[in-house]
């Protein structure tokens, strides 16, 4: 029998897919490895007080400590970095948020989150990317960047399927490309690694039908397929030409001009770019870009990408979505050099946070988020990224730019 350590709240209720909210739910949350120490309890201390606010009393989170990373391996044992009851307790309590979590590079264990992801089918990873007003910027006008990225979380070379150089299946992998498929074109055989980089019509179906349901919803302008189809044809090229075909099929998109772009009957224009020229564009011409959809590594950069254009990955909120779960999560990793010296932004967290709300249906708690974080911003109250980029600016610890939040609300 397993030993559970999850200790359930006493008062609180399960929020159950398809049913309506309780009014007292319990949320899981993982602290996250890092900096996971210092963010997620200003993040839950400053949601605690816009449910206060909003609410006096009628509404209230029960939170609810599940494991993950090195934490797990401090409460369930040495090689236990991903336990299957938290997995269970987020997929059971349908609504979660959860710190970054520690990937070694090169060898060592896989990533945890991309785990996380896959086991719960979180297939959206939905990260929205917009300006406050006051936070530095490399650009001279951060606001005309407004775009919400719909990256794959489940598929791609991002999957793990991958065999290490020189190793026997690294070689077998090698031997059945060459002998077999007729493959000429592995430059050092001898010493190759080999990944795989697995994109199917389902998956690229179901995220372009999310990415443009959520452009329907929020009455954005343009859904822009990225992609790196004319390298990799089959599987970015085949991204691309089932997005196109969803859209078509599913949404009445007709061709504008020769196609391949797409008008739907509302006006959102279905268009495509190619990621490296992408990455130019949305520096040098942001506003044509609203509403994003790619793969799984391509989303990674962009999403790092795009947060530098409008103050740093310190404010850059996601979440992870299936049919049924919600995993919410900032974009950043463990930044490990400043953990546990309460130092750093606990903006992207409360962010996520705050789109964990706006899912529950909670709007005035998510609009004080909204409205206190702008507040502190403008008064110039904010952590060391943006102090050290902006002119008279107060610079604060995170747990007191999670105060300052608070005093503003
Ligand atoms: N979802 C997840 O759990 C993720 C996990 N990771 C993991 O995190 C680990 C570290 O990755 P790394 O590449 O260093 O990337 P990080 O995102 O952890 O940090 C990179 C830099 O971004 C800035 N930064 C990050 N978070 C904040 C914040 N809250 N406030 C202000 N600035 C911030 C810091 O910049 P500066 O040095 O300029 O101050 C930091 O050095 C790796 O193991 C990686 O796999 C990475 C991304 C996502
Ligand atoms: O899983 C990791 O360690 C990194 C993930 C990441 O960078 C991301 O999802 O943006
Ligand atoms: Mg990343």
């Amino acid at each position: 029998m397993s030993t559970s350590f999850i200790k359930v709240p006493t008062q609180g209720q399960k929020i159950i897919p398809g049913q309506s909210i309780p009014d007292n739910p319990i949320i899981p949350f993982i602290e996250g490895d890092g900096i996971g120490v210092d963010i997620t309890p200003v993040m839950q201390k400053v949601v605690d007080a816009a449910i206060q606010k909003a609410y006096a009393g009628k509404r209230k989170i029960s939170w609810m400590e599940v494991y993950a990373g090195e934490k797990a391996t401090r409460v369930y044992g040495p090689d236990v970095w991903l336990p299957e009851e938290t997995i269970n307790a987020c997929k059971d309590y349908s609504v979660s948020i959860k710190g970054p979590l520690t990937t070694p590079v090169g060898g060592g264990i896989r990533s945890l989150n991309v785990a996380l992801r896959q086991e719960m089918d979180l297939f959206q990873c939905v990260r929205p990317v917009r300006y406050f007003k006051g936070i530095p910027s490399p650009l001279k006008d951060p606001s005309k960047t407004d775009m919400v990225i719909f990256r794959e979380n489940t598929e791609d070379i991002y999957a793990g399927i991958e065999w290490q150089a020189e190793s026997p299946q690294a070689k077998k992998v090698i031997k059945f490309l060459q002998e077999e498929m007729g493959v000429t074109k592995i430059r050092f055989p001898d010493t190759s690694g080999i990944g795989i980089k697995p994109i199917s019509r389902e998956g690229s179906e179901r995220l372009m039908r999310a990415a443009i349901q959520y452009a329907i919803d929020n009455k954005r302008k343009s859904v822009t397929i990225v992609h790196k189809g004319n390298i990799m044809k089959y599987t970015e090229g085949g991204f691309r030409d089932w997005a196109y075909g969803l859209a078509a099929k599913e949404f009445g998109g007709v061709e504008i001009d020769d196609g391949p772009w797409l008008k739907l009957p509302n006006g959102i224009v279905i268009k495509d770019t190619i990621a490296d020229a992408f990455l130019q564009q949305i520096l040098l011409r942001p506003a044509e870009y609203d509403v994003i959809a790619c793969c799984n590594l391509n989303g990674d950069y962009i999403s790092d990408a795009l947060a530098a254009q409008v103050g740093g990955i310190g404010i850059a909120p996601g979440a992870n979505i299936s049919n049924d779960y919600a995993v919410f999560e900032a974009t950043h990793g463990t930044a490990p050099k400043y953990a546990g010296k309460d130092y750093v932004n606990p903006g992207s967290l409360i962010l996520s946070a705050e789109m964990m709300l706006r899912h529950m249906g909670w709007t005035e708690a998510a609009d004080l988020i909204i409205h206190s974080m702008e507040a502190a911003i403008g008064d110039k109250v904010v952590t060391y990224d943006f102090a050290r980029l902006m002119e008279g600016a107060k610079e604060v610890k995170c747990s007191a730019f999670g105060q300052a939040m608070i005093d503003r609300m």
